[in-house]
């Protein structure tokens, strides 16, 4: 009794936290509009500028502020879809620091009894990729190009593509994924944002991406606006930003985490 109230009054926190947005559901033409809430986001220029913030101002390093960002999407993982129901996942990383989130979140996996197997065609070009890397074979974690036939022989994928700062249309090879990855139905887990959407516009019209609907989103920091066309499990994670930098982007997060989780679930 006491915890569902404790419940209850942490998401009214929440809510009361985030700015309160009504807006209209793409549903089709005729049928009754949905009604959402919707969440205090933060733009891809908005998003880019709390990193800049957090690492001159607030003190931390782009290596710290990963492990924090890939920590929290291995519990977003592991909640939903913990080891018992199927212990191989897929982590198609790109080039950025999303890729990088994807590598240290396959290590946390790893050593929670998962079975990760690593697709990284494109190595982003800061040194501690390389360390990243390093870290993952060094528990014989696979790195594969097939990643056709990898499809084939996993449980769920991690999708650490793309983040904020995607823009177009996708290019290859990355177009192709993730064609296989919808193609393929296996729950997806996105890290910060699903791969080929558009951070304010969402889910491409056409081409790759267009019928890519993620079953598990975490949001890093805060949501993007994309999140008004998700329909799957969102997490919020990235619990590192201290209160003057909450308060600079009005994102008030103190309490919306819980004991030592590093991602909560927001009402969809
Ligand atoms: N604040 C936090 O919580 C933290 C978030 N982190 C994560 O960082 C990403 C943002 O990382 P960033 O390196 O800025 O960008 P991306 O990972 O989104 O990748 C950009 C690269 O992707 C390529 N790109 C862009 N558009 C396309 C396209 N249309 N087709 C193909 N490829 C594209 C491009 O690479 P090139 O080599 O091709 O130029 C970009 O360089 C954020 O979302 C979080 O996940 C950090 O971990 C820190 C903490
Ligand atoms: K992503």
């Amino acid at each position: 009794m006491r915890q569902a109230a404790a419940t209850l009054s942490r998401l009214t926190g929440i809510l009361n936290n985030f700015q309160k947005r009504p807006f209209h559901s793409n549903s089709p033409a005729g049928s009754p509009a949905v009604v959402k809430m919707s969440f205090n986001t933060l733009g891809a220029k908005e998003a880019l500028e709390l990193d800049k913030d957090i690492m001159s101002s607030g003190g931390f390093t782009l290596d710290q502020l990963m492990e924090l960002a890939g920590l929290s999407v291995s519990q977003a993982v592991y909640k939903v879809h913990p080891p018992s129901k199927g212990d191989r996942i897929l982590v198609f990383c790109g080039p950025g620091n999303n890729g990088g989130d994807g590598l240290v979140a396959a290590r946390h996996l790893w050593y929670y009894g998962y079975k990760p197997t690593v697709y990284y065609p494109k190595k982003g070009k800061n040194e501690f990729y390389d360390r990243l890397s390093i870290q993952l074979q060094n528990l014989n974690i696979p790195f594969t190009t097939d990643y056709i036939t990898a499809l084939t022989q996993t449980d769920h994928i991690l999708d650490a593509i793309f983040g904020f700062s995607f823009s177009g249309a996708v290019r290859a090879p990355f177009d192709e994924v993730i064609d296989a990855i919808t193609s393929s139905s296996l729950p997806v887990t996105s890290v910060d944002v699903p791969s080929s959407w558009d951070i304010a516009t969402g889910p491409p019209l056409d081409g790759p991406g267009k019928n890519f609907m993620p079953e598990t989103l975490v949001s890093l920091t805060a949501p993007k606006p994309l999140v008004k066309y998700f329909k799957g499990r969102h997490f919020l994670g990235g619990r590192f930003i201290p209160p003057n930098l909450e308060e600079k982007y009005g994102l008030k997060l103190k309490d919306v985490y819980e004991g030592i989780d590093q991602v909560t679930e927001l009402p969809n």
